[in-house]
């Protein structure tokens, strides 16, 4: 048994507050590349375009930057590492200056690497952003694999940014959590038996919900406590969802980014291809609009993508839960609740992707999270 459902074209509105309008070349782009390698190949795959472009500088940011001539172009690799729900996604969108990666209020939203890429014009750099899934313990196959490519992500980019939650380390009263203090021992660990070459970077972020009177301090503390443990070099602290912070961090990551020509066209945000991207989208859409109801293995694959000669697309997306009771709650009373995923997706979509889409979803159940094919597809790893 299928749930189906259409939402036709209406007025694209604006529900990703884009900094940057998209571009056809970029959708172009996104169908001609693909990002989500396996977490080990993410080393290889910068070593790759930087061979390919022809770069010399080496990785490891700050020799290269200092030794650079003025004005010469300049290409960083930037990974993220955090726990859960430190706003890592809603970061990178704040740096990239657009919507690339979905967020939501629940933890474990992201499942794959995400790219987020943009140009800082003050430093002639290029800047491309690794938004990984969230660190946290990990039981079950598909979070074991998240938390595998998480930490894998770090391998051979130029530069690593620990993402904290400066809310919940102030309502610590200045103590790291279990989480970060796995991440940050891990980190010195790394760079004391040269495993981790890159510039390793702290961002404090969520410094909007700490009253204002204690944010001196409780950054203070938080250098004391990660400092103090040889993990990091330098500091940020940024509010992603108010922009706080955001410029100065963009800027210092660009100053650090090796010497060496741009690996994208200009205007590319992301290489994420578009059926991802499509598949993010809806599953965005069904987390916001599920919430609590949310039942743990749900997955969106898009199964067919159709170019209209009138430049339309119609997109076929499928929500995948595992057992057959659980397509109700995806579905709500009469379909009203697949209904309105469809379209608050399809209005995301038609932003994105510059375009008109006819959106038809689809509820199925199936046991994907045993297939080892569709780890494959988010680049995650099955492990038996
Ligand atoms: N107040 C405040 N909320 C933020 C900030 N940054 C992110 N958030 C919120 O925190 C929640 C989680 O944000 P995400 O960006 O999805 O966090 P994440 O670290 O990518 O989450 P995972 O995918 O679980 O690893 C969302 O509700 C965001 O709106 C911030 O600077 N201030």
């Amino acid at each position: 048994m299928v749930a189906a459902f259409c939402a036709t074209s209406g007025p694209a509105v604006n529900t990703w507050g884009c900094a940057r309008a998209p571009r056809g070349e970029w959708v172009e782009t996104l169908r001609s590349l693909r990002t989500n390698a396996g977490s080990r190949r993410v080393a290889r795959r910068v070593r790759w375009c930087r061979a390919a472009a022809g770069a010399t500088a080496a990785a490891g940011g700050e020799s290269s930057a200092e030794t650079a001539p003025a004005g010469a172009p300049r290409c960083g690799f930037v990974s993220f590492l955090g726990p859960s729900n430190t706003g890592k996604s809603t970061l990178m969108n704040a740096l990239v200056g657009a919507k690339v990666a979905i967020v939501s209020p629940k933890v474990q939203t992201t499942r794959t690497r995400v790219t987020g890429i943009v140009v800082e014009r003050s430093c002639n750099a290029q800047l491309v952003f690794l938004d990984t899934p969230g660190i946290f313990r990990a039981k079950r196959r598909l979070d074991r694999a998240m938390v595998r490519a998480a930490w894998q992500s770090g391998s051979g980019t130029d530069m690593v940014s620990l993402i904290f939650d400066g809310r919940e380390f102030w309502q610590s009263a200045g103590k790291l959590n279990d989480t970060q203090q796995e991440i940050v021992e891990a980190v010195a660990t790394r760079r004391a038996n040269g495993q981790l070459k890159a510039h390793v970077s702290l961002t404090v972020n969520k410094i909007d919900l700490v009253p204002e009177p204690e944010r001196d301090a409780l950054v203070s503390r938080m250098r004391e406590v990660v400092g103090g443990q040889q993990a990091v070099d330098e500091v940020f602290v940024v509010s992603a969802l108010r922009g706080t912070g955001i410029d100065r961090m963009r800027r210092r990551l660009a100053e650090l980014s090796p010497v060496g020509p741009w690996l994208y066209p200009e205007d590319d945000l992301s290489d994420m291809p578009q059926r991802l991207l499509a598949a993010e989208i809806v599953r965005e859409q069904v987390f916001l609009q599920l919430r609590h109801e949310l039942p743990y293995a749900t997955a969106v694959e898009t199964e067919e993508w159709t170019e209209r000669p009138d430049g339309s697309v119609v997109i076929l997306c499928t929500v995948l839960v595992t057992r057959d009771s659980q397509k109700g709650i995806v579905a709500g009373a009469k379909g009203s609740r697949i209904k309105s995923i469809g379209t608050q997706a399809r209005l995301a979509m038609e932003r994105l992707f510059d375009r008109k889409v006819h959106l038809y979803l689809h509820v199925k159940s199936r046991k994907w999270d045993e297939n080892p094919a569709h780890f494959r597809s988010w680049g995650l790893e099955y492990d038996v």
